[in-house]
């Protein structure tokens, strides 16, 4: 079996000084849907940030296809094939979706010979972003932001994918709207998805694996199936 994507050992973090993750131990595997789940300031953005090079480690490791990046750079991240859709979406709201997506490739540093055919395929996985090239990204809903969002982490074409609440403000049945194209190009690519939820009942239907976060540790990793009922639900918290 190949090494995870991406994994953690004893992984500390937090800042200036104060630490938020007291030794972390996770994995995201290929061609999977990890579920990233916990209570307001359990410290699943401190992780998300960490992994993709935001936040540097202040101890333990952070190690992507086996091989330790305790420093990995954004940049680095990016070439590993790693993007991220940050919490609140990011999405500046005077530029217009199609500013917002070629920023998007200088960003992640798409040849510019390419940049036609990655906005194409863009397009072809979320297909409704045609419709709003040429709006300005304030006067979008709040859910077409957010495909937006996910539109610009999809250019660099990454093999792992780490959203940040990807549902905040949205009704269940838009989340899986959004979600949906992701989950099956997911399926398609084998790749992987880390998915920081709130929106525990949504988000279990698209996951393969759940982790459970509460004051900056693992507490539990479990199966969906396993939450199957409010109860069970209720226990984890
Ligand atoms: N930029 C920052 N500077 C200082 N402390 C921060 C910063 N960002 C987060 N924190 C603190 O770190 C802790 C964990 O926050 P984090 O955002 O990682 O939690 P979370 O589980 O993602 O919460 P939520 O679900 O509310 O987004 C909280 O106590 C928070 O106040």
């Amino acid at each position: 079996m190949s090494a995870p994507i991406l994994k953690t050992r004893a992984l500390t973090a937090g800042y200036g000084g104060r630490a938020v993750l007291n030794g972390i131990d996770i994995e995201l595997r290929e061609n999977e849907v990890l579920c990233l789940l916990g209570h307001n300031g359990a410290g699943k953005s401190t992780l998300v940030k960490t992994l993709f090079g935001l936040i540097a480690p202040s101890g333990g490791d952070v190690m992507v296809d086996g091989a330790k990046r305790n420093r990995q750079s954004v940049r680095a991240s990016t070439a590993a094939g790693i993007a991220l859709v940050p919490e609140g979406r990011g999405v500046f709201p005077s530029l217009s979706v199609e500013e917002v997506l070629r920023l998007g490739l200088w960003s992640a540093d798409v040849h510019a010979a390419e940049h036609a055919s990655r906005l194409d395929w863009v397009m072809s996985v979320l297909p409704d972003i045609k419709r709003i090239y040429r709006q300005r990204a304030g006067s979008l809903s709040g859910g077409q932001q957010q495909m937006v969002s996910i539109g610009r982490a999809l250019l660099s074409r990454p093999r792992c994918l780490l959203m940040d609440e990807p549902s905040i403000g949205l009704a269940p049945k838009l989340f899986q709207d959004l979600l949906g194209p992701i989950r099956q190009l997911q399926k398609d690519t084998r790749m992987s998805i880390l998915l920081v939820e709130q929106n525990v009942r949504e988000a279990l239907k698209v996951s393969d694996r759940v982790a459970v976060m509460k004051s900056g540790t693992l507490i539990r990793e479990v199966l969906p199936f396993e939450l199957d009922t409010n109860a069970k639900l209720m226990e984890l918290y």
